[in-house]
């Protein structure tokens, strides 16, 4: 006789409203020391007075949500996600869902896939979304670039470009995902995944992109003026993080947290749906080429703090990431003991 597996219970989770990191970019002098103290304690902070001008933002995230409102027939031929382009549901490539559509675009200007992709997604001027894009990612990555010199110099490194010139070199591995959580107005579909009482406001959530940690070097986050996106430092409690359309959200990915040989946090978080509004987020990953060695610049390791990981490339990193689940904590499998 088959015995059938009890479905797992749903761990109880709480909520929790904390005050988050808000670094101010324009006081140039202090920011490197409150960069890596928030590192080390949330592995996530909010820039503000970041210089990207609304006017390289607003264009992305009209054309975006203008494509997101298509009907899907038009959408799919932006797809399939394989390993770029339009998905739906499913994240990644075993198993995993949630409630949002997504773009995910190369973000490399050398090896340019949104160019080949735009047609599909812009159909008023796919040249001027190409190039809008573009405007955006280059933006984005030299912000990510200035807050990893900072980090470099918060932490006293020799190198000031240590972590920064492996994001800019020419076969850089970085991404551009698109993400687009339409509200929980769907209540009772029955592929919803996680589905919970929303208590500060009444209504149903749905998890639309499930608890993870990113595995790139730097994540650099902003969403449209909803709230969903929420982080965790403790097991099954979650930080709601407010959106403020007016900065980016900055999280540590795991490729960082194993340079810093353990000192900045690679934060697990999450993004959820509501019933009133739609959300959109605009995510720029920041990653190293796929020969590049990761491993610690020399002041990070010392005879009182060994090195936690042995070294390897982002190409070995990123194949056990794709042959993993979403929440799996793959950095472990990188430790030295
Ligand atoms: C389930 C998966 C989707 C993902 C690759 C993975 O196997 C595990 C990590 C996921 C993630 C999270 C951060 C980024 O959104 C992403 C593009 C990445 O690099 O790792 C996604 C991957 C994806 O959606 O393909
Ligand atoms: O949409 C969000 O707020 C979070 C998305 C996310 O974590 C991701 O794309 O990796
Ligand atoms: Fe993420």
């Amino acid at each position: 006789m088959v015995v059938p597996t009890p479905a797992p219970r749903a761990r109880p989770e709480k909520i929790q409203a904390v005050e988050l990191p808000v670094i101010d970019l324009s006081r140039r002098y202090e920011a490197p020391g409150l960069i890596v103290a928030a590192c080390e304690t949330h592995g996530f902070f909010k820039v503000i007075n970041h210089g990207v001008p609304q006017e390289i933002i607003a264009p992305v995230e009209e054309q975006s949500l203008r494509f997101f409102n298509k009907p899907s027939s038009e959408k799919l031929k932006a797809g399939p996600m394989n390993p770029f382009g339009y998905g739906s549901k499913n994240i990644g490539f075993n198993g995993d869902i949630g409630e949002v559509e997504y773009l995910l675009l190369g973000a490399n200007p050398n090896l340019f896939d949104i160019s080949q992709r735009a047609k599909n997604i812009s159909d008023d001027d796919p040249a001027k979304f190409s190039y809008e894009v573009s405007e955006y990612i280059t933006a984005v990555r030299d912000l990510a670039c200035d807050i990893l010199e900072m980090m470099a110099e918060g932490l006293s490194l020799a190198n000031a470009s240590a972590f920064s010139e492996i994001i800019r070199a020419v076969d850089g591995d970085s991404v551009l995902r698109l993400n687009y959580y339409p509200r929980t107005g769907c209540a009772g579909d029955p592929r919803s995944p996680v589905l919970f009482r929303n208590k500060r406001r009444e209504g149903v959530s749905a998890v639309g992109f499930g608890e993870h940690s990113d595995p790139q070097m730097l994540t650099v986050l902003r969403s449209n003026g909803v709230d969903g996106l929420q982080i965790s430092l403790e097991d099954g409690v979650w930080i709601p993080v407010p959106s403020d359309p007016s900065a980016f959200w900055v999280n540590v990915g795991d490729t960082l947290q194993a340079m810093t040989n353990g000192r900045f946090m690679s934060v697990r978080h999450r993004a959820v749906t509501n019933p009133h509004e739609s959300r959109m987020s605009m995510v720029y990953f920041a990653a190293p080429p796929l020969h590049a060695q990761i491993m610690s610049p020399p002041e990070m390791v010392t005879p009182q703090r060994p090195a936690l990981y042995r070294p390897f490339t982002w190409a070995e990193y990123k194949s056990t990431t794709y042959s993993l689940r979403l929440g799996d904590t793959r950095l472990n499998l990188f430790k030295t003991a």
